[in-house]
C-alpha cells in the first residue's frame, strides 16, 4: 500500500504532490514513503493518481496550519522524538550552505524551513567571498593600470590610475546586497519558509527558534540540518577595535586604506587582502606562524606563486613567528605587535604599524545551538560528523535525522563545498545513499594572478603512495607556451599534474596563472567522475584558449602502456 500524504502551503513541499496543473488542481501521485507530516491530516491510503479542488485544498491548508500550531504549543518533552512534523528539513542557517541545502530540497519535494538568525546569506555573500571578490576585481583592474611594463608590451597608453576608496567600498557593499537579495528571492520564490532568529535544537527533531530570551517558537522535522558557519578566529592576546586591529569582518568595508599594514597569517584571507591592500597603495608586513609563507598551498605553485604575488610588490615578512600580543593604535601610538618565536616561544621582534589585519584562521559559530540536549559535543568548536554529514553524538553514535555541513563541521571551510555538503545531505534524506568526495572539490585564492587546486599536493600524494605502494608521476604544463597567454601578455604560470602512471588515476592538479580559478574545473570533473587520463587526453579544446593548458598537462603525462578494463583496471591481453 502506499502512503499519500498531503501539505498544500507549499506547492514544491512533498514528493507526493505533483506542480499545480493548468487546471488549477493540485494532482496528487502515491509515494511509497509515508511523509509523517502533521499536515496528513488528508493522508489516503488508496493507489492511483488523485485530484483535489483548490478550496479543499485551501480548508486542508487551514485545519493542518491549525493542528501544526496545536502541535507546536504542545511540545514539552524535549527529550522524545516527535512522531509527526512540521516541516521534512528544518535547516538552521541560511548562509550558502543552508541555501544549497534548501534549493534542492524543495526540487526533491521536501517541505523545508530554513531559520536564520542574522542576515541571509551568511559570510560567503555578506562578510566572505562576495564582497572580498567585489574588492579583488578593482584591485585587479589598478594592478593592470598601474603596470606600465604591461601595458608599453600590448601598445597601451594610460595616464595615472587612481581610485576613489569610499566608490571602491560602495563596490562590494553594493555587491553584497544584490547577491542577498537574490538569495532571499529565490527561498521565497520556491516556497521555502524562512523562520527569523536563532534557532537552538531542543531535542530529537525538535527545534526552537526566536529572539533570545523573547519569543520561542518551536517547530518539528524528519530531519535536521545544523549550518551555522563560523566566524574569524582571533588569537589569545590580540585585541581587535574593529579602526586599527581589524578581521576581514571589518577590512571589507574599507573603511580606509593604512600606508602600513600587517597581516598576521598568509593563508586565503591574508593573501587576498594583500593584493587588495598593495594594489591600493599600502606596504603590507606578513607574519606567518609556519616557516613559510603560503604553508597551505602545494610546495612548488607556493614557491612561484612567492616570487610573483611577494616578491615584487610592496611586502615583507616575518615567518616561524606568532603574533603574541597586538594592541590597537591609541592617543597618536600606531599599532604594536609583539611577535615570539613559534617554536621557542622566545620573544622576537616589535613591529610598529598603522594597521594590523587579523587572518589567522575562522572559528566555528556552534555556540547556543543546544548540542547538549542530544548529547553532542564540539571538538574545538567543530560539530563532529561523519563522512555523510550525520552528526556523531559524544558515545561515537551516529544521531538520527541530525546533520551539519560547512564551516560549522570544519571539513572544508569554502562555500562551495558547505552548499555540494548540503545538497549530499538532501540526496541522502530523500532517499538516495549519496558521500561526496572532497578531494574533488577545487579551492582557489582570488590573487593576481590566481592559484587554485584539486585533491592531493605534491606531498600528501608522496606520502600516500608510500603508504599504498604505488609510484606517483607529475606533469607541467607552463603558460608560456599557451597562445592565449601570451597575447594577454600573461605568461607568468604553471599548471602541475599529479598522477598514477600505473592506472592514470588524477591526484592531484595546481594552477598558478591567468584565470586559474576558472581552468581548475575540468580537472576537478574529472577527478567527482573518475575519468583518468589516457581517457581525457584525448578531448578536444578550443584554440586558442587557456584551457589548451590543461590539455597540455594531459597530453604530457605518462600512463603505462596497458590495456585497461571498463572499470580501468590493467586487463591480461
Ligand atoms: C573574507 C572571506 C573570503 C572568502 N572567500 C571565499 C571564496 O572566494 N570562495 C569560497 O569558496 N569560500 C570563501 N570564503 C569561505 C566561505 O565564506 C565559507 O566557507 C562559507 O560562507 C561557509 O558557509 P556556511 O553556510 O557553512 O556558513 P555561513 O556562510 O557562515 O552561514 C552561517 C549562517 O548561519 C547563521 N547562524 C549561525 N548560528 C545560528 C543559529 N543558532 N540560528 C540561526 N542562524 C544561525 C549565521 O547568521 C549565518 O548567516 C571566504 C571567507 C571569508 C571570511
Ligand atoms: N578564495 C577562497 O576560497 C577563500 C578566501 C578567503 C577565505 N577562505 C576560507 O576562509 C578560511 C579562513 O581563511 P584564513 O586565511 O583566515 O585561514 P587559513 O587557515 O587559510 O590561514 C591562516 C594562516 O594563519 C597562520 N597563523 C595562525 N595563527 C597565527 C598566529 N598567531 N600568528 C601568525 N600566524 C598565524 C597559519 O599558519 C595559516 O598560514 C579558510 O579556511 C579558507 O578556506 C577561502
Amino acid at each position: 500500500m502506499h502512503a499519500v500524504s498531503l501539505s498544500t502551503s507549499h506547492p514544491h513541499s512533498s514528493p507526493a504532490i505533483a506542480r499545480s496543473n493548468h487546471f488549477g488542481l493540485y494532482s496528487i501521485t502515491p509515494s511509497n514513503k509515508p511523509l509523517n507530516l502533521p499536515f496528513c491530516g488528508l493522508r489516503s491510503e488508496a493507489q492511483g493518481i488523485f485530484q483535489l479542488k483548490r478550496s479543499e485544498t485551501h480548508r486542508a491548508i487551514v485545519s493542518s496550519r491549525r493542528r501544526a500550531k496545536k502541535l507546536s504549543a504542545s511540545l514539552s518533552n524535549n527529550g522524545s522524538a516527535p512522531t509527526s512534523f512540521d516541516y521534512d528539513l528544518v535547516i538552521i542557517g541560511a548562509g550558502v550552505g543552508g541555501h544549497g541545502a534548501a534549493l534542492h530540497a524543495v526540487e526533491k519535494g521536501l517541505k523545508t524551513a530554513i531559520i536564520e538568525g542574522d542576515v541571509i546569506g551568511g559570510t560567503c555573500v555578506n562578510r566572505g567571498c562576495v564582497p572580498s571578490k567585489a574588492l579583488l576585481a578593482v584591485s585587479g583592474r589598478m594592478r593592470e593600470l598601474q603596470n606600465d611594463h604591461h601595458l608599453k608590451a600590448l601598445g597601451l597608453q594610460v595616464s595615472a590610475a587612481g581610485y576613489d576608496r569610499q566608490g571602491v567600498a560602495d563596490h562590494a557593499n553594493n555587491l553584497a546586497s544584490k547577491i542577498r537579495n537574490n538569495l532571499t528571492n529565490s527561498l521565497k520564490a520556491l516556497g521555502v519558509d524562512i523562520l527569523t532568529g536563532v534557532g537552538t535544537i531542543l531535542g530529537p527533531q525538535k527545534v526552537k527558534y526566536g529572539q533570545v530570551g523573547f519569543s520561542d517558537n518551536v517547530v518539528t522535522a524528519k530531519d535536521i540540518i545544523i549550518a551555522t558557519g563560523s566566524v574569524p578566529f582571533v588569537p589569545k592576546g590580540i585585541e581587535v577595535d574593529g579602526k586599527t586591529v581589524i578581521t576581514s569582518d571589518h577590512a571589507l568595508k574599507l573603511e580606509f586604506v593604512p600606508e602600513w599594514i600587517a597581516i598576521v597569517g598568509s593563508g586565503y584571507i591574508g593573501l587576498e587582502f594583500s593584493d587588495v591592500y598593495t594594489a591600493l597603495g599600502s606596504e603590507v608586513t606578513f607574519i606567518e606562524a609556519l616557516d613559510q609563507l603560503m604553508p597551505g598551498f602545494d610546495p612548488e605553485i607556493g614557491k612561484l606563486a612567492q616570487r610573483v604575488l611577494i616578491h615584487p610588490r610592496k611586502i615583507d615578512f616575518h615567518t616561524g613567528v606568532f603574533a603574541s600580543k597586538i594592541t590597537p593604535a591609541k592617543d597618536g601610538k600606531p599599532v604594536t605587535i609583539e611577535m615570539i618565536d613559534a617554536k621557542t616561544k622566545e620573544p622576537k621582534d616589535t613591529l610598529e604599524v598603522d594597521a594590523a589585519l587579523i587572518a589567522t584562521g575562522r572559528a566555528p559559530f556552534t555556540k547556543g545551538l543546544g548540542l547538549e540536549n542530544i548529547n553532542v559535543v564540539t571538538q574545538r568548536g567543530f560539530v563532529p560528523v561523519d563522512e555523510r554529514m550525520q552528526v556523531i553524538d559524544a558515545d561515537g553514535k551516529m544521531v538520527p535525522h541530525l546533520y551539519c555541513i560547512g564551516d560549522a563541521n570544519g571539513k572544508m571551510m569554502l562555500a562551495h563545498a558547505a552548499s555540494a555538503q548540503g545538497i549530499s545531505v538532501v540526496e541522502q534524506v530523500s532517499g538516495k545513499d549519496h558521500v561526496l568526495n572532497h578531494l574533488s572539490i577545487p579551492a582557489a585564492c582570488f590573487t593576481h594572478p590566481e592559484i587554485s587546486m584539486v585533491g592531493l599536493t605534491e606531498p600528501q600524494a608522496r606520502d600516500k603512495a608510500e603508504k599504498e605502494g604505488f609510484e606517483i608521476s607529475i606533469a607541467k604544463a607552463s603558460f608560456k607556451a599557451n597562445t592565449k597567454a601570451l597575447a594577454e601578455n600573461e605568461g607568468e604560470g604553471l599548471a602541475k599534474l599529479i598522477y598514477r602512471p600505473d592506472n592514470g588515476e588524477i591526484l592531484g592538479v595546481h594552477i598558478f596563472g591567468l584565470h586559474a580559478a576558472d581552468l581548475i574545473h575540468e580537472a576537478s570533473n574529472a577527478i567527482a567522475l573518475g575519468t583518468r587520463i589516457q581517457d581525457i587526453k584525448f578531448a578536444v579544446h578550443a584554440h586558442p584558449t587557456l584551457s589548451e593548458i590543461l590539455d597540455e598537462l594531459f597530453k604530457s603525462a605518462q600512463v603505462n602502456d596497458r590495456v585497461f578494463s571498463s572499470t580501468n583496471e590493467p586487463v591480461a591481453v
